[in-house]
C-alpha cells in the first residue's frame, strides 16, 4: 500500500500495467476504466497545459512532481477545449487550489470532463518501472467501491494496440478551419487581439496548443488554421506568406500517409515552412527521413537543448515518445538541434532555404533563454521573402 494512504483506506483506484504489476491508490475526477500507453512528466507547473495538450491523445500521464492541483484550473490556460490526456497519475491527493487566478478545482474539472485521477501512488516506483520497461501500456481504473476485475483490466491493458501505426490528429484536428488572433498572454491585460498583422500563415492542426498559435499571431502572423487532412493545393490556394506544421498525437508515420503529400507539395514552392513536435516529424519524414519510437520518450519543462549552430542550451519544454533518426537525415538537411539527455534529434533545417522545425514546444520552454526567438525567426524568413 502506497505511504501517503493510510492502512484503513480502502483503494479505489487501480493502474495494471500490461505486465501484470498493480498499483493502487486513491481516485478522483471522473469514474470507470481506461486504457492507453503510460508515461511520465517531470514538469514542475503546467498540469492544466499538459492534460490539455492534444499530443497527449492515448496517453495517461504520471506527474513526478507531488504536489498536482495546488493552483486550480482556469479557463485561461487550457491548450485545447477539454483534456486530451486519458488520465493522471499523482503522489499526493489534490488539495483546495491557493491561487489567485484560479476558477475552479483540478478534481471537479476532471470530473466534468470525463478524465480519471488517481492519487496516492508511489510515482517513483511507477517512473521507474516505464524508464525499465518503456512507455508501457495500461488500464487505470477508478470505482469508489473499491472493487476491481483485476485480470479483465490486465487483458485490456495487454490487448491494447498501441501508440505506433495510430494516427489519432484526426481525432483531435478541428473540424473547419477558423482564423486565429489572440496574442500570448502579458500582465496586466492578459490575453489581447493582434491588429494589422501582416504575414499570412496557414497553420495546420494536427492538434495544435493554442498557445503555439498565440506566439504566431505575437509575432506578427495573420493566422489561418486548417484541418489536418488539408491537401497542398487547399494551403497553397490561400497564398500564404509561410507555412506552419503543429504539434499533435500519434505516431508521425501513420499521421504522414495524407500530411507528407501535404508538405511535399509545400515543399515544391519557396514558401518557408515552420514545424513543431509532430509537425517537426513529418517535415522530416517529407524531406526522406525516417521516425523511430523512443522507449520513454521526453515529457517535461527540464530538457537540455544544445543549438548546433550557436553552441547555446536551452532549457526547453518537450512531449514525445517518437523522434526522428537522425541517421537518416538526407543531404541538404542539417541537424540543428539535439537532446542532451540522450543525443536524439531535437532540430532540422534545409541548407538552402527557410525551412525549419524543432522537436520541443518553444512556446512554453522556460529558459534561460526563451525559445520564443524561433517564431521571429520563422517570421524574419517570412519578411525576408515579401521583400524579395
Ligand atoms: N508533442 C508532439 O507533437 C508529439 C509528437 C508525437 N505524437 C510523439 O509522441 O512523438
Amino acid at each position: 500500500m502506497p505511504a501517503s494512504q493510510s492502512a484503513s483506506e480502502k483503494p479505489t483506484a487501480l493502474i495494471a500495467l500490461a505486465d501484470g504489476q498493480l498499483f493502487y491508490g486513491k481516485g478522483f475526477g471522473a469514474t470507470g476504466d481506461t486504457v492507453a500507453e503510460l508515461v511520465f512528466n517531470t514538469a514542475m507547473t503546467g498540469y492544466q497545459e499538459i492534460m490539455t495538450d492534444p499530443s497527449y491523445a492515448g496517453q495517461v500521464v504520471t506527474f513526478t512532481f507531488p504536489h498536482v492541483g495546488n493552483v486550480g484550473v482556469n479557463p485561461d490556460d487550457d491548450e485545447t477545449g477539454d483534456p486530451v490526456a486519458a488520465g493522471m497519475i499523482v503522489k499526493w491527493d489534490p488539495t483546495e487550489p491557493s491561487n489567485w487566478r484560479a476558477t475552479e478545482n483540478l478534481v471537479d474539472w476532471l470530473e466534468k470532463r470525463g478524465r480519471i485521477g488517481i492519487g496516492g501512488v508511489d510515482t517513483r516506483r511507477l517512473t521507474r518501472a516505464i524508464r525499465q520497461q518503456g512507455a508501457p501500456h495500461v488500464a487505470i481504473a477508478h470505482h469508489p467501491d473499491g472493487i476491481f476485475n483485476i485480470e479483465a483490466l490486465v487483458k485490456k491493458a495487454r490487448e491494447w494496440k498501441g501508440l505506433v501505426g495510430l494516427d489519432l490528429a484526426k481525432d483531435v484536428t478541428c473540424a473547419q478551419s477558423y482564423r486565429w488572433d489572440e496574442m500570448r498572454w502579458a500582465w496586466p491585460d492578459g490575453y489581447k487581439k493582434a491588429v494589422g498583422n501582416d504575414l499570412k500563415v496557414v497553420a495546420i492542426d494536427f492538434g495544435a496548443k493554442r498557445n503555439i498559435l498565440r506566439c504566431l499571431a505575437s509575432a506578427g502572423c495573420d493566422v489561418t488554421v486548417l484541418p489536418a487532412t488539408a491537401t497542398a493545393e487547399e494551403v497553397l490556394a490561400l497564398n500564404p506568406d509561410g507555412v506552419f506544421l503543429s504539434n499533435g498525437p500519434g505516431d508521425p508515420a501513420a499521421t504522414g500517409e495524407y500530411a507528407v503529400p501535404m508538405i511535399k507539395g509545400v515543399l515544391e514552392t519557396e514558401v518557408p515552412v515552420f514545424g513543431i513536435c509532430l509537425g517537426h516529424q513529418m517535415l522530416a519524414l517529407a524531406l526522406g527521413a525516417k521516425t523511430i519510437k523512443m522507449n520513454h520518450g521526453h515529457h517535461g519543462a527540464n530538457h537540455p537543448v544544445k543549438d548546433l549552430t550557436t553552441g547555446k542550451v536551452e532549457i526547453t519544454s518537450m512531449n514525445h515518445g517518437f523522434a526522428v533518426d537522425s541517421q537518416t537525415l538526407p543531404k541538404g538537411v542539417a541537424e540543428t538541434h539535439i537532446s542532451l539527455f540522450d543525443g536524439s534529434n531535437c532540430g532540422i533545417s534545409m541548407e538552402s532555404r527557410p525551412v525549419f522545425s524543432v522537436q520541443y514546444h518553444p512556446e512554453a520552454s522556460p529558459g534561460p533563454q526563451d525559445s520564443y526567438y524561433l517564431f521571429e525567426r520563422f517570421a524574419e524568413a517570412m519578411r525576408a521573402r515579401k521583400s524579395a
